[in-house]
C-alpha cells in the first residue's frame, strides 16, 4: 500500500537507480535553481530602478539595469525551455521502458486469471509519462525559490518575509489536509473506473450476443450504477480541490496585498525604501507561487501516485519466474511430472499428481469430461501457468522457468480459442518475426491450410487480425500452421480438429502424422476419440477430482515409414 506523501519519494528512488534517469533529473534541478537565481534577481533590479534612478535620475543605470533585467528574463525563459525538453525526454524514456515491463505483466496477470485488462497497465504508463513530461516535477524544483525568496524578503525587512512564510505555511498545510482528505476518495473512485470500465470492454466484446438476444439495456443498467458510483466518488475528490484552490489563490493575492500596506506603513516609517516595496510583492508572489502550483497540480499527483501504485502492485504479483538452467541429462521430448494444479479462487484441485511422458515422435491424446483440467494441462505443460507442486520439462529444461523468447521458437500451440493478431496471414503463421515466406508456406503445407489460403482474396497477404473476415475454420486452420511454424519439438493442440469439415479433420489428422514423423512430441486435447483411433501412442485420460490414468491405446498407433 502506497504511504501517503511516499509518491515524489518513491518515483524519485525509481529514478535515481537507473544513472542516466537521475543525471537528467539533477541537471533539470540545476537548471530550476539557475533559473530561479535569475528570477528572484529580478525584484532587485526593480528596487534599484525605482530607489536609484528615479530619484537620481540617472537613466545611463536606468539602461544597464533595463539591459540585465531583460537577460535575466531571456536566460529564465531558455532555461526553462531547456528543462522541459529534458524532461519530456525522461518521460518518454521511462514510459518505453514501463511500457515493456507493464505489457509483460499484463500479460503474465492475464494468464493467472486476473480480470484487470492489460489496457490499464499501458494507460497507467501513459499517466506516468503525462505526469513526468507535463511540468509538474518542475514545479516541484521550483520550490527552491521558497526559501530563497524569503531569505531575500527578511533581509528587505523581517515583516516582509513573516507576512509571506504565513501565506506559503497556510497553503502547504492546505495542501497537505488535500491530500490527506482525498487520496483515499481518488483511489477508490480510480480502482472503481478501471474495474467498471474493464467488465464493460469485456462485455462489449460480445457485441453479436449482446444485440442479437436484446442485452444490452439489461447490461449497461447493471453497469451504470458502479460507473456512476465511481464518478461521484471522483467529483467529490474534485468539488474538495476547487475550494482548497480557491483558498490557496486568495492566500496568494492577500500576501501580496498585505506586503503592499505593511510596506507603505514601513515607507511611512523609514524604514524600507518605496521600491523595496515593489521587490517584495514580487518576492512574495515568487515565494508563494511554487507551493501554490505544487498544491493546485495536487490531482496529478495523485493521478500519478495511483498509476504507479497499480503498476508496482502488477509488477510484485507478477513478475517473470526466475529461469532456472536446464538439467544436463533432462530425458529429450515433454515430461510433466507430477503436476498438482488448484485454478484461481479453487478449493480443490483441478489436477492432482497428473504425469506422463510425451518421447519425441510421439502423440499423447488427452481425453476427458468438460471441467476435467484438459485445457490447463496443456497451459501448464507451456510453462504458462504456476502448477502448486510439479513441473513440465520439455528436453531438461523447466518450460515455466526459461526465457520467452528461449522456448516460444521450440514450442507450436493451438489453443482452443484461435486468436489472429492484426497482420496479414503471412505475418500471423511466421509469429510477426523475420519474414521467411518458405518456412511459411511449408507449416501451411503441413497443416494441410495452403490451398485453402491460396482461395482467400490476397493469399498470403490477406488480412487475418480479429476484424478481418475469416471464418472460424480459416482462422483455426491458420493458427494449425502458426503453431507448426519452425518445426517445433513440442506440438500442444486443444481441440484441433473443432469446428473443421471432413477435409479439414484429415488435414489435422496428416499435419499431426507429420510432425510426428519429424520428432516433435505431440500433445492433443480432443473430445473425438473416434478420429484419433489408430493415430495416437498413448491416452491421458482426464477425470473429475484429479483422477488420471495413462493407458495404450485400442489400436497402436500407425506409423508412417
Ligand atoms: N483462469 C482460471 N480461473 C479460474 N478457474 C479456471 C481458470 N482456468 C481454468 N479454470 C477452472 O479449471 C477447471 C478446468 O478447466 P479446463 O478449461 O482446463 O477444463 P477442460 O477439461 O479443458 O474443459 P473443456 O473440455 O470444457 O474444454 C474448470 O473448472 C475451470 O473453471
Amino acid at each position: 500500500m502506497i504511504r501517503a506523501g511516499s509518491v515524489a519519494g518513491d518515483i524519485a528512488q525509481a529514478l535515481a537507480r537507473a544513472p542516466a534517469f537521475s543525471g537528467v533529473l539533477g541537471t533539470a534541478f540545476g537548471l530550476s535553481v539557475a533559473r530561479q537565481a535569475c528570477l528572484l534577481g529580478m525584484p532587485l533590479l526593480t528596487m534599484h530602478i525605482f530607489d536609484g534612478v528615479i530619484e537620481g535620475g540617472n537613466l545611463d543605470t536606468l539602461t544597464v539595469l533595463a539591459l540585465a533585467f531583460f537577460v535575466a528574463l531571456v536566460m529564465g525563459g531558455v532555461m526553462r525551455a531547456v528543462r522541459a525538453m529534458l524532461m519530456a525526454a525522461l518521460a518518454e524514456s521511462l514510459a518505453r521502458r514501463l511500457t515493456v515491463e507493464a505489457l509483460e505483466a499484463a500479460v503474465r496477470s492475464a494468464l493467472a486469471g486476473s480480470r484487470r485488462p492489460g489496457l490499464a497497465a499501458l494507460q497507467d504508463t501513459a499517466e506516468l509519462r503525462r505526469f513526468l513530461g507535463g511540468g509538474t516535477i518542475a514545479d516541484l524544483f521550483d520550490m527552491t525559490a521558497t526559501p530563497i525568496g524569503l531569505l531575500v524578503l527578511w533581509m528587505l525587512h523581517p515583516v516582509y518575509a513573516t507576512i509571506a512564510f504565513i501565506a506559503c505555511l497556510t497553503i502547504g498545510v492546505l495542501g497537505v489536509v488535500l491530500d490527506r482528505t482525498t487520496r483515499g476518495m481518488m483511489r477508490s473512485a480510480s480502482d472503481r473506473q478501471v474495474k467498471t470500465s474493464a467488465e464493460l470492454q469485456g462485455r462489449l466484446r460480445q457485441s453479436d450476443m449482446l444485440e442479437g438476444l436484446g442485452m444490452l439495456g439489461p447490461v449497461v443498467r447493471r453497469w451504470e450504477p458502479a460507473q456512476a458510483a465511481a464518478l461521484a466518488e471522483g467529483d467529490q475528490a474534485q468539488a474538495r480541490a476547487r475550494a482548497v484552490r480557491g483558498i490557496t489563490e486568495f492566500s496568494s493575492y492577500f500576501a501580496q496585498g498585505t506586503v503592499v500596506v505593511a510596506g507603505v506603513i514601513l515607507a511611512t516609517h523609514h524604514q524600507v525604501s518605496p521600491g523595496s516595496i515593489i521587490a517584495a510583492t514580487m518576492l512574495a508572489n515568487s515565494a508563494t507561487s511554487p507551493i501554490a502550483r505544487v498544491v493546485l497540480s495536487w490531482r496529478d499527483w495523485a493521478l500519478a501516485a495511483l498509476a504507479w501504485r497499480r503498476l508496482q502492485e502488477l509488477f510484485a504479483d507478477h513478475a517473470a519466474p526466475a529461469p532456472t538452467p536446464p538439467a544436463a541429462e533432462g530425458p529429450p521430448g515433454l515430461w510433466l511430472r507430477d503436476i498438482t494444479w488448484t485454478p484461481p479462487e479453487g478449493t480443490r484441485p483441478v489436477l492432482e499428481g497428473t504425469t506422463v511422458y510425451c518421447p519425441p515422435g510421439t502423440i499423447t491424446l488427452v481425453l476427458g469430461p468438460n471441467g476435467t483440467g484438459k485445457s490447463s494441462l496443456l497451459r501448464l505443460a507451456l510453462g504458462l501457468m504456476e502448477p502448486d507442486s510439479g513441473s513440465a520439462v520439455l528436453e531438461g529444461q523447466d518450460t515455466r522457468h526459461v526465457a520467452r523468447e528461449v522456448i516460444g521458437p521450440r514450442i507450436g500451440y493451438l489453443p482452443q480459442d484461435v486468436q489472429l493478431l492484426d497482420g496479414s496471414v503471412l505475418r500471423n503463421i511466421g509469429r510477426f518475426g523475420p519474414e521467411d515466406a518458405e518456412a511459411v508456406v511449408a507449416a501451411a503445407r503441413m497443416a494441410g491450410a495452403h490451398d485453402m489460403i491460396g482461395r482467400l482474396p490476397l493469399g498470403y497477404a490477406t488480412e487475418a487480425g480479429p476484424t478481418a473476415g475469416l471464418s472460424m475454420g480459416q482462422k483455426r486452420m491458420v493458427g494449425l500452421a502458426r503453431a507448426f511454424y519452425g518445426n517445433p519439438a513440442l506440438l500442444v493442440l486443444d481441440e484441433p480438429e473443432a469446428g473443421l469439415d471432413k477435409q479439414g479433420r484429415e488435414a489435422v489428422l496428416a499435419a499431426v502424422q507429420a510432425a510426428r514423423a519429424q520428432g516433435a512430441a505431440c500433445l492433443v486435447v480432443s473430445h473425438d476419440p473416434g478420429l484419433w483411433r489408430g493415430q495416437v501412442d498413448q491416452l491421458l485420460r482426464l477425470a473429475p477430482r484429479g483422477a488420471w490414468t495413462v493407458e495404450a491405446p485400442d489400436q497402436p498407433a500407425a506409423r508412417s515409414a
